[in-house]
């Protein structure tokens, strides 16, 4: 898990805070939103997440396997786009040859494995876009930090990008992005900031949304008063992840607890909260 205690950034001796005081927690399986008007900081404090960039004051605990999508990505390199993804993979600790699969695979599930073969110098903006997209997930990461990501991407590779960030989110990563569309992934968001000023402050308490982890036997038939808003996936392992809205949460809390079935409630998962 990731943490921010109390963390600052400013840019230059004495220069304005950019970021003061912020506190953050990304617990496994978050998938935390940031918005916030156009220079407040919201690149510096996905940098600061990332691990590409230092804190001016306070700390950051936990360093989870991360792997960060830059606003710009620097297409200059002397590689194809495959080329570059296979030796990242390597870079990575991957043998060639998984390198070179997972380098495959992840080009063609953003549609640009024609263009595998293609110096990066040579790629539309949008392919180069999908090799950064790919080059983040080679790695399997468990902290995903994607600044813009889905600008430049064609409509299919964006809801690639979409499933592919829900999935690693079920898997049990955290993905913190920011995205000028507020509708991104909206329904699956379970941590919504704000950059106001210098602060981050969490946002719109309604789209906060609560995980709860629970199990019945095989068969049992969902609980009856389920809150409407409540969404559900079934785990292969029998566990099932509800998702409800902060508010509601205790009325899904009730429904399994009253349920006729035994429902076995594993664990439940606030939004992550602003620290204190
Ligand atoms: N490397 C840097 N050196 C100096 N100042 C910087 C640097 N990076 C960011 N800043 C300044 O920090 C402030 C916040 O920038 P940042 O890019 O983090 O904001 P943002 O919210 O991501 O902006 P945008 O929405 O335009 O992408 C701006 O005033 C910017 O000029």
């Amino acid at each position: 898990m990731l943490t921010f205690h109390q963390v600052g950034r400013r840019y230059g001796l004495g220069g304005p805070w950019v970021l003061r005081g912020v506190g953050l927690a990304l617990p496994a399986g978050t998938l935390a939103r940031v918005a916030g008007a156009n220079g407040t900081g919201k690149s510096t404090l996905l940098r600061l997440a990332a691990g590409i960039d230092a804190p001016s004051a306070g700390r950051i605990e936990g360093r989870p396997r991360t792997a960060y999508v830059p606003e710009r990505f620097p297409p200059a390199l002397p590689f194809t786009a495959h080329g570059y993804l296979t030796h990242l993979g390597r870079v990575h600790g991957l043998s060639r040859r998984t390198a070179r699969v997972r380098a495959e695979r992840w080009l063609d599930r953003f549609g640009a494995r024609a263009h595998g073969e293609t110096p990066l110098a040579e790629l539309s903006k949008g392919t180069v876009q999908k090799v950064a997209v790919a080059q983040a997930l080679l790695a399997e990461p468990e902290l995903l930090v994607l600044d813009e990501a889905w600008t430049g991407l064609d409509a299919e590779a964006r809801d690639a990008l979409d499933e592919v960030v829900t999935e690693r989110v079920a898997g049990g990563a955290s993905v913190l992005f920011v995205d000028h569309d507020p509708r991104r992934l909206a329904g699956a968001v379970s941590a919504a900031y704000e950059v106001s000023g210098t602060s981050l402050i969490a946002a719109e308490r309604g789209t906060a949304r609560v995980r709860i982890d629970a199990e019945a036997p095989p068969g049992t038939k969902l609980p009856d008063g389920l809150p409407p808003e409540a969404t559900h996936e079934r785990d292969p392992s029998g566990t099932v992840r509800f998702t409800v809205p902060a508010a509601h949460s205790d009325a899904l809390l009730r429904a399994l607890l009253t349920a006729a079935g035994p429902w076995h409630i594993h664990r439940v998962r606030p939004p992550a909260a602003r620290e204190r």
